[in-house]
């Protein structure tokens, strides 16, 4: 499913009006006809519904909606906020539709606005959608605020208003129970400050042209999308057609992180898992990692001669950053192997970025937003209030995979294509969950249809396991890193095997 920026979104708009010869105000027919339909398994005929109106297509769906509904039966009326004269063409005349439908119409300036919703059983917001810019104004602000202190049940038509793609730091935004997406959901559904405003969501198609919706960059990564992008395991296969991984990492104090990340290439799908780890480490590593094989930690040892047989680097979960820690990652990034660098490696990495522009292979970053801080210069409030164009422009600059890890993790490549990802917990906010990750990042990028593909494979398969725990024996609270891993069974076998939900409503 792709999800559209606002901008893309009036782009398919424009196209479909002068390329597909479609009216606007079918469009608009179309998406009030859709939200009704979609609202109707809320509704019972003995409910009192109100839709406020506001001055834009957002408010003309309203009407066609309250039109839609009230030929059906349903007791339903429309609070309007602006005058005639300042409503859009489209909502002009379909306000003048619902009033031939004898619809009622009350405006907000005839009434006290609190005592009118006393009534009403459920309030559909159709004030504001993607037009919005900016902070909601006066006198817009107060009935946004008088709808959330209501107490009823708010479904929002297309976002909930006073949510736009860049969220304020004092955003007002109606804080709706359901909101019913029109085609593709915004980059507001996946972003921390504006997520909790939508309450649930159903995305409803209007009949926009799909090839025009498929253009979009953004991608909400699904179950379909992993199963037909996983590279496929041949029967006469053998381990030298899967990758040979070389794990760097993991200090005397650290040898943990090392081990989850062999643990997740081995349970993605890799071939081989080499681990270089300091000599302290060791012995704690090699019992119980049986399928591993090691070597020891010397920056020495990694010309292109000694890295030919591996595919594959991650390196920098558990490394020290010391003198030494930062001559391993200086001579790992010089190497011609594609390379995976996480934790420390992101820390080291931050000290000269110059580095990344000389590198000859792929290389994925996979930072938390505290990382993406350091990677970036940025705070960490700017990543989280623009994450989408944060990651794009900083893979787009220095030619990088990115994974900005979080609760929607977003994984974008170097022409800066971002795919969401929707599945895990907070089961996974937890040390342990990053280096697991890697190894799972590292085992798919070389493998599926193409690196970015392999990535969001890795970052889905590790978020299910968690859900998949947690819906299983496990809580968000005792859930740990090494339980995760075993869980990554039943995540394949969920994904090869039966049709999940993994979608945007897990959450
Ligand atoms: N392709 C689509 O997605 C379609 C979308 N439609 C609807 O059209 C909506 C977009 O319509 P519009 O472009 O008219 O935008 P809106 O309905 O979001 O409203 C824009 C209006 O809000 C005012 N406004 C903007 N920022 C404000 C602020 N901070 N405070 C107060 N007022 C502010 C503007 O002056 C303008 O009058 C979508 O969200 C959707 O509901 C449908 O009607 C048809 C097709
Ligand atoms: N609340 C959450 N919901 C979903 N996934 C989460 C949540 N919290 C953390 N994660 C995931 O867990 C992992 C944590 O990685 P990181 O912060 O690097 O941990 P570590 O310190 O163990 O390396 C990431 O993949 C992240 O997306
Ligand atoms: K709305």
């Amino acid at each position: 499913m792709r999800c559209m920026t606002e901008s893309e979104m009036y782009e398919v708009d424009r196209k479909s009006a002068e390329d597909y010869l479609l009216p606007t105000t079918v469009l608009m027919e179309n998406a009030g006809r859709a939200l009704a339909d979609g609202l109707k398994s809320k509704l019972s005929k003995e409910m009192r519904i109100c839709v406020v109106t506001g001055p834009g297509n957002n408010g003309g769906d309203g009407y066609v909606l309250a039109r839609t509904l009230l030929n059906e039966g349903y007791a339903v009326e429309v609070l309007e906020t602006v005058t005639e004269a300042e409503m859009s063409t489209d909502e002009q005349l379909y306000r003048q539709i619902y009033l031939k439908y004898q619809g009622t119409l009350t405006k907000v300036d005839d009434v006290d606005v609190a005592a009118y919703l006393v009534d009403k059983d459920i309030i559909v917001d159709a004030l504001f959608g993607i037009g919005l810019t900016g902070r909601v104004r006066a006198p817009f602000d107060q009935w946004i605020e008088t709808i959330n202190q209501s107490g009823k049940c708010v479904i929002s038509l297309d976002v909930p208003s006073g949510v736009s793609s860049v969220a304020a730091d004092d955003l007002l935004a109606i804080r709706a129970n359901h909101t019913f997406i029109i085609e593709a959901p915004k980059p507001s559904l996946f972003i921390e400050a504006t997520r909790p405003f939508y309450g649930e969501v159903t995305v409803v198609s209007i009949g926009l042209p799909k090839k025009e919706l498929l253009q979009s960059s953004l991608t909400v990564w699904q179950q379909e999308d992993v199963k037909q992008t996983l590279q496929k395991r041949e029967p006469f296969s053998h381990k030298g057609n899967y990758v040979h991984l070389l794990v760097i990492g993991g200090s005397a104090f650290m040898p943990g992180s090392v081990k989850l990340t062999s643990t997740g290439a081995y349970r993605t799908g890799a071939g081989l898992v080499t681990v270089m780890t300091s000599e302290e480490a060791l012995p704690m590593l090699a019992n119980g990692l049986n399928e591993v094989m090691y070597q020891p930690l010397e920056p020495e040892a990694l010309t292109d001669e000694a890295l030919a047989k591996y595919d594959v680097i991650a390196c920098g979960m558990g490394l020290s950053e010391t003198a030494a820690g930062r001559a391993l990652l200086s001579r790992v990034l010089e190497t011609k192997k594609p390379l995976v660098i996480d934790a420390s490696g992101l820390n080291l990495l931050s000290e000269d970025l110059s580095r990344l522009e000389r590198r000859q292979a792929l290389t994925v970053l996979t930072p938390h937003p505290k990382e993406m801080a350091r990677l970036s210069g940025l705070s960490v409030a700017a990543i989280k209030r623009q994450p989408f164009r944060v990651v794009a422009d900083f893979a787009k600059a220095h030619q990088v995979y990115l994974v900005l890890k979080g609760a929607m993790t977003l994984s974008a490549s170097p022409s800066g294509e971002i795919n969401i990802n929707t599945t895990g917990n907070s089961g996974l906010s937890k040390g342990g969950s990053g280096d697991l990750l890697t190894g799972m990042v590292a085992s798919r990028v070389l493998s599926d249809d193409t690196p970015l593909a392999g990535i969001s494979n890795a970052v889905f398969l590790h978020g299910l396991a968690a859900d998949l725990a947690v819906s299983d024996r496990h809580s968000s609270y005792d859930l740990t890193a090494t339980e995760v891993s075993d869980y990554l069974g039943r995540s394949f076998q969920a994904v090869l095997r039966k049709n999940i939900q993994a979608s945007i409503n897990i959450k």
